[in-house]
């Protein structure tokens, strides 16, 4: 993932309330206590769930096409990543977040960076603090590692290594077959090879004395072409769509990995495939983790809706623009992002962006 300028505070005395130790607490601060609002309400609808895919069938890249279209979320299995590499992630993540407060600031994001450890980073967007804390690692984990464990860096840097690589692949497979979906097949259909870039998101959900009144992670879509999320078996993620009132949980499925449609998918696919809105909840007794593998193009490379989609029917809606310049715009416009980048209004057909829906 490039690298961009963010408003966020790693120095704790500007303000120590984004570095409350979230694991003592017995009560709900003020400072992380959201006014619950009436569109908040999770749907009882259980008639609709996310799809679960197995990436084996041989009709994967359809059920994928329509689960893009109808959802923006999936779940996959039979993807390839051994559990045993999910589970060392986690016990990585739960290792790094045990810290001391003091010892974990040793690897504060700093304020024009984007690595590291910190609050959410679209935390300056809301006016209350979440119950979380996260750490994003760009690249090699080596950095992060040395400022955490001076003597005992090795057992983190080989795990993260490991479940990058793998992640690599597996975003690659399905970013294809996402592509695939849309009638493209072929690498010169995409005006760069492919491969991509991304950065590595570990999010720590303690366990939270008033749930109902904080927020894990406020609703958001990714910045990205897609995500690829791990999110152990506590639920806490939850999904909006089309047409249904409310949030929907996305229950965590033994062996199964969550995959988002991101805000470069959206734009790729000229608003065929939307980007999910979402967000994490908090619970009153279980601790959670979850991962999330941020894929996006490498950074030079200008993302625009794909040729073979756009005629005199269907004009671009999106002007070409780059990782870094996206996440420029995002840190600015946030959930006007996706707006602040469009040339033309959608016709009937395209899916609107998501600045009609209430975030936070
Ligand atoms: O923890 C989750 O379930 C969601 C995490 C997420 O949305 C993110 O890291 O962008
Ligand atoms: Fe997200």
């Amino acid at each position: 993932m490039p690298s961009i300028k963010l408003s966020s505070d790693s120095n704790i005395t500007s303000n120590p309330h984004k570095f409350l130790d979230l694991y003592s607490m017995t009560e709900l601060p003020d400072t992380h206590a959201w006014t619950p609002q009436p569109d908040h309400h999770e749907c009882k609808c259980n008639d609709e769930s996310v799809p679960i895919i197995d990436l084996n069938k041989e009709n994967a890249t359809e059920v994928i096409g329509h689960a893009c279209r109808t959802w923006g979320v999936f779940q996959i299995i039979n993807h390839n990543i051994s559990q045993k590499l999910v589970d060392e992630v986690e016990l990585a993540g739960k290792r790094l977040f045990s810290l001391p407060m003091q010892q974990k600031l040793r690897a504060a994001r700093p304020h024009d960076g984007i690595s590291g450890y910190g609050v959410a980073r679209i935390s300056s967007f809301f006016p209350k603090l979440m119950w979380s804390e996260g750490f994003t690692i760009l690249g090699s984990p080596l950095q992060h590692a040395l400022q955490l464990w001076p003597q005992d860096y090795h057992k983190f840097c080989d795990t993260i290594e490991k479940y990058q690589k793998e992640m690599k692949k597996l975003a690659n497979r399905v970013m294809w077959l996402m592509l695939g979906s849309l009638g493209i097949t072929e690498l010169e259909d995409l005006n760069w090879g492919g491969g991509g870039c991304a950065a590595l998101q570990l999010n720590s959900y303690p366990a939270c004395p008033d749930p109902d009144r904080a927020m894990g992670l406020a609703a958001h879509t990714d910045s990205t072409i897609l995500t690829i999320l791990q999110q152990s078996n506590i639920s806490g993620l939850q999904v909006t769509r089309e047409g249904t009132v409310g949030w929907i949980t996305v229950p965590p499925h033994p062996g199964a990995l969550v995959i988002h449609v991101g805000d470069l998918m959206h734009i790729l696919s000229n608003g065929l495939y939307p980007s999910v809105l979402h967000r994490a909840v908090v619970n009153r007794t279980g601790h959670r983790l979850s991962v999330a593998y941020l894929y996006g193009p490498p950074s030079s490379v200008k993302i625009s809706p794909l040729t073979k989609l756009v005629d005199n029917l269907h004009p671009p809606l999106y002007r070409p623009i780059t990782w870094s310049e996206y996440l420029g715009t995002k840190a600015k416009h946030f959930d006007k992002a996706l707006t602040s980048v469009r040339l033309c209004a959608p016709r009937n057909g395209f899916v609107e962006d998501h600045n009609s829906v209430k975030v936070g």
